[in-house]
C-alpha cells in the first residue's frame, strides 16, 4: 500500500496540508498517510525540529509532503538555541536530496499578477536546478563573541552529479544550461564551472551550456526569462534565485519543488515559499504550490504521470477560470482555491 508521511509544520503550513491530503486522497484512493511533527511544532513538543522518529517515519515511506517550517516564535540570534530550518535541512541531507527542482511555468491566465510586463513573460517556462545538499548551508559554521563564519565547500562528485541532473533534464527539455556561479570572486565557483564543462564535454557535448555569473543572472531573470531553459547552480544561489522566479508566475504561492536524488529512499515535495506567519491563520493562504508539489509527488515520487497532469490541468482551469488567491490580486482564500480545483477534477 502506498505510503506518505505527511509533514505539516508551523504557520500556513497546516492549513494548505489539509486540502492537499484531501486531493492526495483523490488520486491514490486508500492511500496510507501518517503526520508528524516538524520544525517549530517539533521544537516545542521535542526541543528539536526533527527527531530519530519521524526522520525514520519519513525514511519508511513512499513520499515525503512538506508544507513549511519556521516562524517568529522560533527566530534567535543565539547559536545554540534549536531552528526550525535546521530540521528541514537535516531532513535533506538525511534522505540524500541533492537535486532540487523548482519549474517555473508562468500561465498565460496569471501574467497579468507578474510585476513582469506580459510581452517579457511570454513563452517563458523554465527549471531552476538547485544543488540542495552541500555548500554553504552544510560547511562549517564558526561563532565567537566577535567573529562568526560559514564555510562553502564542495566536492567535485556533489558538483558533477548535480551537473548530470540538470543535463539530463535539459535534453527532454528545449536542450539548453545555463550553469550559474560567481568563478570572478569565488573558488567553489571555479570548481563549479570546471566540473560543469568537464561533464559538458565528456558526455553532454549536444546540450548547449552558458556560464552566467550570478549578479548578471539575477538581471536576467526579469528582463529576458523566456531565454532561460534549465538553470543549474549551487545551494544558496539557487534559494534566492528561484524567489526571484516565481514572480515570473506572479506569486511565491505557485511555485512547487521536488527534492530528490536517492534512488533507494522517498523524495520530499514542498512548494518553494515557506510558513507565511503574516497571514497565518487567516485562512488567505494560496494553496497552489502545495497543490502543485503534490502534483510532482504522484509524477516523481509515485510514477502517477497521468494523475500528476489531471492535477496540474485543474490547478490551470481554476486559474483559467478566474480563481485568484489574495497574492495573485484577488480576494479567494483557501477553502475557495481548493474548491475551485476540485470542481475541475
Ligand atoms: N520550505 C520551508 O519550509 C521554508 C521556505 C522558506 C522560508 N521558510 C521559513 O518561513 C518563515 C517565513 O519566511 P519568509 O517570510 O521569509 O518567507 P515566506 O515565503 O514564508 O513569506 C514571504 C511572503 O510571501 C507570502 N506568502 C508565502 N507563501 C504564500 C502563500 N502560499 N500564499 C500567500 N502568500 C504567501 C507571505 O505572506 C509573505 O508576505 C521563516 O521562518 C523561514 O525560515 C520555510
Ligand atoms: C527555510 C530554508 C532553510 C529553505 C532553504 O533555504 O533551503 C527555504 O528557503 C527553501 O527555499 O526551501
Ligand atoms: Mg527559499
Amino acid at each position: 500500500m502506498t505510503h506518505i508521511a505527511l509533514l505539516p509544520g508551523d504557520g500556513i503550513g497546516p492549513e494548505i496540508m489539509a486540502p492537499a491530503v484531501q486531493l492526495l486522497e483523490h488520486f491514490v484512493p486508500g492511500v496510507s498517510t501518517e503526520e508528524h511533527l516538524f520544525g517549530g511544532a517539533s521544537i516545542d513538543a521535542h526541543g528539536t525540529a526533527l527527531t530519530d522518529e519521524v526522520l525514520a517515519g519519513c525514511q519508511q515511506a513512499d513520499a515525503v509532503l512538506l508544507a513549511a517550517v519556521g516562524g517568529p516564535k522560533w527566530d534567535t540570534t543565539n547559536p545554540d538555541d534549536p531552528r526550525p530550518e535546521q530540521g528541514l535541512l537535516g531532513l535533506r541531507k538525511a534522505l540524500g536530496l541533492f537535486a532540487n527542482l523548482r519549474p517555473v511555468r508562468p500561465l498565460p491566465a496569471l501574467y497579468d499578477a507578474s510585476p513582469l510586463k506580459r510581452e517579457r513573460i511570454e513563452g517563458t517556462d523554465l527549471l531552476v536546478v538547485r544543488e540542495l545538499t552541500g555548500g554553504i548551508y552544510f560547511g562549517e559554521k564558526t561563532r565567537t563573541d566577535t567573529d562568526a563564519s560559514d564555510l562553502c565547500h564542495y566536492t567535485t562528485a556533489e558538483v558533477d552529479r548535480i551537473a548530470r541532473v540538470a543535463f539530463e533534464a535539459a535534453k527532454l527539455r528545449r536542450n539548453k544550461v545555463s550553469s550559474v556561479d560567481k568563478a570572478n570572486v569565488m573558488e567553489t565557483s571555479r570548481q563549479w564551472r570546471q566540473v560543469v564543462h568537464a561533464v559538458h564535454a565528456a558526455d553532454f557535448a549536444g546540450v548547449e551550456l552558458e556560464d552566467v555569473l550570478v549578479d548578471n543572472a539575477a538581471m536576467q531573470l526579469v528582463s529576458r526569462p523566456s531565454d532561460f531553459d534549465v538553470i543549474v547552480t549551487e545551494n544558496l544561489f539557487g534559494d534566492i534565485l528561484s524567489d526571484e522566479a516565481a514572480m515570473i508566475t506572479g506569486s511565491i504561492g505557485m511555485l512547487p519543488s521536488a527534492s530528490l536524488g536517492n534512488p533507494d529512499g522517498p523524495g520530499l515535495f514542498e512548494p518553494v515559499h515557506g510558513s507565511a506567519p503574516d497571514i497565518a491563520g487567516t485562512g488567505a493562504a494560496n494553496p497552489l504550490a502545495m497543490f502543485l508539489s503534490l502534483a510532482m509527488l504522484l509524477r516523481h515520487g509515485l510514477s502517477l504521470e497521468a494523475e500528476a497532469g489531471a492535477l496540474e490541468t485543474a490547478v490551470d482551469a481554476a486559474l483559467d477560470g478566474g480563481l485568484r488567491t489574495k497574492d495573485l490580486g484577488g480576494s479567494a482564500g483557501t477553502a475557495e482555491a481548493t474548491a475551485a480545483v476540485l470542481a475541475h477534477l
